[in-house]
């Protein structure tokens, strides 16, 4: 099973996942946390570069193509040789962030964007994705109170309520994959509606009901 959180910024993915994680292990699956860019060593270098505020003179190509490097090593060396162990991987942001950022905030084409993930990916498609949904004034705001500002936030307000518009998109396209939950609540609700999705999804209904 992969499922992966994505949101706008400030959301709460980060901080809800080692929570949501040592639930799920508690109720007894194998589970592995990772996150994006990054995850690996290599995937870490190229965060760096990616994040770095000073880093204005980023091509919006250029910043996509490192994006998809770091996704590549990831599903190449954690994701896949995991799954592959029937373990419950769970990334914080994967390639619908790509299409969001990238596609939608940028205004890149949107068909390009998808045969590059593609690529990147081998065609894996996350199990579940949940939509961590917030407004993007509030998420901005929230980080920049807790002083973690990083060359994406940067981007104007706008380019961020596009991001968000376009997670909205992909979430009614593909109503069987996506959840989207309301990420402005408190974060014990936050928390309690993700470990009531994931294990929805987890637990087969048969299972549950004869348990
Ligand atoms: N429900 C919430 N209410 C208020 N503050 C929150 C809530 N959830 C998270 N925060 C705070 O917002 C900030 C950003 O949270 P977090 O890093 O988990 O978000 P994120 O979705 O991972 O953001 P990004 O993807 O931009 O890094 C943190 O300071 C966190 O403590
Ligand atoms: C995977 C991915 C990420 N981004 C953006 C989204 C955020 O602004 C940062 C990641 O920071 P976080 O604190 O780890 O969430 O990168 C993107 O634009 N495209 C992507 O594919």
């Amino acid at each position: 099973m992969f499922i992966t959180l994505e949101g706008p910024e400030g959301s709460g993915k980060t901080s809800q996942l080692p929570d949501l994680a040592a639930f799920l292990r508690e109720d007894g699956w194998n589970v592995l946390t990772t996150r994006e860019p990054g995850g690996t060593d290599i995937g870490d270098q190229v965060r760096q570069v990616l994040m770095r505020i000073d880093n204005t003179a980023m091509d919006p190509r250029a910043e996509t193509l490192l994006f998809l490097a770091a996704r590549a090593q990831l599903v190449a060396q954690i994701i896949r040789p995991a799954l592959a162990e029937d373990r419950v991987v769970i990334s914080d942001r994967y390639g619908d962030s790509t299409i969001a950022y990238q596609g939608y905030g940028h205004k890149n084409d949107l068909n390009t964007i998808r045969q590059m993930l593609a690529f990147a990916t081998g065609g894996l498609i996350p199990d579940l994705t949940i939509l961590m949904d917030v407004d993007p004034a509030i998420g901005l705001r929230r980080k920049k109170s807790e002083g973690e500002w990083n060359r994406m936030d940067a981007y104007e307000l706008e380019f961020h309520r596009r991001v968000r518009a376009g997670y909205l998109e992909l979430a009614r396209e593909d109503p069987k994959r996506w959840v989207v939950l309301d990420a402005s609540q408190s974060r014990e609700m936050v928390q309690s509606a993700l470990r009531q999705v994931v294990l929805a999804r987890l637990t087969p209904p048969s299972v549950a009901h004869n348990a």
